[in-house]
């Protein structure tokens, strides 16, 4: 009865587009055109923070190190001399990190490295013809620079999902950047990870500073050619600026993100503990809860109520459930295409066989099957890699992985045989789009 009534409430509750003291907006079967706005993310588009960003990154080129301590001082504010970590400070981690943080980061570590190792392609040499021959040789990137998030939270676990395809790829120059503390120091679950993962330089600097001190070079800072990592919306865009300068970045990685498809096959409590897991990250951060069961949508939105009020960062969950949404969807097939047309950056199918309905996602970043795959398990220890594609950028880009570190460069090579065999078709080509010289190139050696 009393269960009858608090489910009559809250289907009160449940009106289009009407949000309640329930931070969530809730959506009953809107229709498709309304789709677009329900998916929006709360972050700043690249053009509202693009010219703040640049700006520093063009005063960091210009300046170099007197640079980067003038931002750290303004963003991080502490006043810093030097910004790189000395032997002795990594010594120092490694006696702060307690032994049983230490077992949890090597069985997270060992989970890591075989999916990554999983990655590794061997050489294939392909006889096209005879006398034709090409293959494909994976080499890694010289010099790679790893961002770790620490703004509102120390993202040690980040260190091994970069560090660790980092380290499979050959990597030879592995340069580190996370944001110091007030006291100038970096959580040492960070430095433990650095080390293990075999980070050649450490350096205290977060945000734009660090990108940008990467991505040109500083006088302690050494210049990399590509930038991995997520991160807020300053270092997201920070990313994509130096694009255009050509250094290559991983992805767009920013806020967290979480969308959960729920029918009542799933059990409630689970999939609030879910949506708040990812809402917590930061006020930016947004989930989603799809369903086709009004009473299913009542029983979680009381269960993110209860769960919220035991977190300890419940003000930062609570602002990002302000921009989240439960979305009430006509039935199974709408949940799937709203999830693709979303793309999340996770995705959590609390559906009845999930097995089939993921046949039917084509966009989203990494994908959590079942009841009893909290999405949790990707961000520390299952062994899939948990920096990911936000805002959609799911539809185009994968999450990091051994590819991520790798350039794929392609070989061939013909005996006279072959050339015989090719030349005619060559030639033919090469005098038509009027490029005489390609075409002599082979003509001389028939
Ligand atoms: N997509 C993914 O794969 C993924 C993975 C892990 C974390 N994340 C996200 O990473 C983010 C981490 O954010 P964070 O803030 O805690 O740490 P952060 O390290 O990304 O950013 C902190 C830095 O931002 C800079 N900064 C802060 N306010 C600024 C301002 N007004 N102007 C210029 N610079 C400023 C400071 O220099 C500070 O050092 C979260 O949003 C989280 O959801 C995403
Ligand atoms: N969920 C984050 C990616 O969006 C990764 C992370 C690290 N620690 C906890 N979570
Ligand atoms: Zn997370």
């Amino acid at each position: 009865m009393v269960c009858q009534k608090i489910s009559f409430l809250c289907s009160l509750f449940i009106q289009k587009k009407i949000a309640f003291t329930f931070p969530m907006k809730i959506y009953n079967q809107p229709a498709r055109n309304e789709w677009e706005s329900i998916c929006t993310r709360p972050t700043f588009s690249l053009k509202q923070i693009e010219s703040q960003v640049q700006n520093v990154l063009n005063s960091i080129k210009e300046k170099g190190d007197t640079a980067i301590q003038k931002f750290t001082k303004d963003f991080d504010k502490i006043d810093l001399k030097n910004f790189k970590v000395s032997t002795e400070e990594i010594a120092e981690a490694e006696n702060l990190v307690s032994d049983s943080l230490k077992k949890a980061i090597n069985h997270a570590y060992q989970n890591i490295l075989v999916f990554h190792q999983s990655q590794i392609e061997t050489v294939k040499k392909i006889e096209i013809t005879k006398g034709i021959t090409c293959w494909r040789k994976s080499v890694g990137i010289e010099k790679v620079g790893l961002y770790i998030p620490g703004g509102t939270a120390p993202l040690f676990s980040t260190v091994l999902m970069l560090g660790i395809p980092a380290k499979i790829a050959g990597c030879k120059k592995i340069v580190l950047c996370s944001p110091p503390n007030k006291e100038g120091k970096i959580h040492p679950a960070i430095l433990y990870a650095a080390h293990l993962v075999g980070a050649t330089d450490i350096f205290k600097i977060g945000g734009i500073q660090a990108i940008g001190a990467m991505a040109y070079g500083t006088e302690s800072v050494s210049k990399v050619y590509k930038i991995f990592g997520p991160g807020n919306q300053y270092v997201t865009v920070a990313k994509q600026l130096i694009q255009n300068e050509g250094i290559a970045i991983d992805m767009p990685a920013g806020p967290s993100e979480v969308a959960v498809l729920a029918d009542k096959s799933c059990v409630p409590s689970f999939v609030a503990a879910d949506l708040l897991s990812q809402a917590e990250h930061g006020k930016d951060s947004q989930v989603i809860l799809m369903t086709d069961n009004e009473q299913t949508a009542n029983q979680i939105k009381i269960e993110v109520e209860k769960q919220l009020e035991s977190l300890p960062r419940k003000d930062f969950a609570q602002k990002s459930l302000e921009n989240s949404r439960f979305v009430i969807l006509k039935n199974r097939q709408e949940i799937l295409d709203m999830s693709n047309f979303y793309a999340p950056e996770h995705l959590i199918i609390a559906l009845e066989n999930p097995e089939e309905a993921a046949e039917h996602i084509i966009n989203a970043g990494s994908v959590f099957l079942g009841n009893y795959t909290p999405e949790s398990v990707g961000d520390y220890a299952s062994g899939t890699n948990h920096t990911l594609p936000t805002d959609g950028h799911a539809r185009a880009y994968s999450g990091v992985s051994l590819d991520s570190f790798i350039k794929k460069i392609t070989f061939q090579s013909l005996t006279k045989e072959g050339l015989n065999q090719i030349g005619q078709t060559v030639i033919e080509m090469a005098e038509t789009e009027e490029l005489k010289a390609h075409a002599n190139a082979v003509r001389v050696r028939l």
